[in-house]
């Protein structure tokens, strides 16, 4: 009897929330479930807690004495996210430590690109200065940093002051052995660009096609329409706009708690809006991610208040990832 109040209906109104389109092929025979579980992209710990959940939900299930999970994963090849902006300044490097961190405290196998080669900043921004990438045969071994993301920066590649020498296809083979580098399991990588539309933005797009891109701009005009150079350059490249980040905007201040916009507020938003793209969040202009950031801790790593903006952005991301193939 308790059997009959259990049926395949239930038992998927009780998947969606928690494997959503991941759970395949539901059937319920003779008190035992089985489906199908599509784990691309999740890393072991995060594929072994949703068949824990998918366990505990199911047995709770009256009738349901047995469930059994075949995990599938789809070999994707590894997917390039570029952060570019339209100018220098504006908090892409910020964005881009943060988005990394944050994707992998949700259990992404993330890693991180540094392509800035007019200033690369990540070795600080993931308190990874002086640890110098070691190489096996041709291939970089990218660095490990305290938050689990491997990294690979332009800056370990240069000496001091050598940056501004270099053009088109320096520049260009120098991000190509970041890209090519022995990244193991990392199945994402997010790519700090340097500002602008230049010869790395060229050669990314060209010979590395990423997935997608997304583009961060502070509020002022100026910035948007600097940014606006940057997701055209995307746009004819056939690399998808995941969509734009609106960084300063509106000032915390440290005293009162009190919010003010010193460069407006709401530009990136309206701007995304016109061109059809998608708008993933805006960051305030707040001391604490300046002063966090300096000492080489993203804010998204911690558990406060002023990482929150970096972790929400990097959820939708995530659900970006996530979709399913058009
Ligand atoms: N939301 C914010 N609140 C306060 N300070 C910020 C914020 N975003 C970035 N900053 C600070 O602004 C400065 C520039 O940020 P960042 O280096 O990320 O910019 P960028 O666009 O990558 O610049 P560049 O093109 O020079 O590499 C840094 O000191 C950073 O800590």
């Amino acid at each position: 009897m308790a059997a009959a109040m259990t049926d395949i209906d239930a038992i998927r109104l009780a998947l969606e929330p928690i494997a959503g389109k991941r759970a395949a092929a539901p059937r319920f025979t003779d008190g035992r479930v089985s489906l199908i579980l599509d784990v691309t992209g999740l890393d072991g710990d995060r594929r072994a807690l949703l068949e824990a959940d998918i366990h505990r939900v199911l047995k709770a299930l009256p009738g349901v004495d047995e469930v059994r999970i075949a995990q599938t994963s789809e070999k994707q090849g590894r997917r390039l996210i570029a952060v570019g902006s339209g100018k220098g300044g504006v908090g892409k490097s910020t964005l881009a430590a943060n988005l990394a961190v944050a994707l992998r405290r949700v259990g992404r196998n993330v890693g991180l690109i540094d392509a800035d080669i007019y200033g690369p900043s990540q070795p600080r921004l993931m308190s990874a200065e002086g640890r110098r990438p070691t190489a096996e045969g041709q291939k970089l071994i990218p660095v490990q940093t305290d938050f689990g993301v491997p990294m690979l920066s332009m800056g370990q590649l240069l000496k001091p002051g050598q940056a501004v020498a270099w053009r088109g296809p320096m520049a260009g083979n120098a991000l190509g052995q970041l890209i090519d580098a022995d990244w193991g399991s990392t199945d994402l990588i997010i790519v700090d660009l340097p500002p602008g539309t230049g010869d790395v933005q060229l050669s990314m797009i060209q010979k590395h096609k990423p997935a997608g891109a997304v583009i961060i701009s502070t509020p002022q005009d100026l910035a948007l329409i600097d940014a606006t150079r940057a997701i055209d350059l995307f746009n004819q490249s056939g690399v998808p706009i995941i969509g734009l980040v609106e960084n300063m905007a509106g000032y915390v201040c440290p005293h009162c708690g009190e919010v003010s916009d010193p460069f407006g507020n709401g530009g990136a938003e309206a701007a995304a809006a016109a061109m059809g793209h998608p708008f993933l969040g805006r960051v305030p202009l707040d001391i604490a991610i300046r002063r966090a950031s300096d000492a080489g801790h993203p804010p998204a790593a911690m558990d406060v208040a002023e990482g929150d903006a970096f972790r929400a952005i990097a959820a939708k991301l995530g659900d970006w990832l996530d979709r399913p193939a058009a």
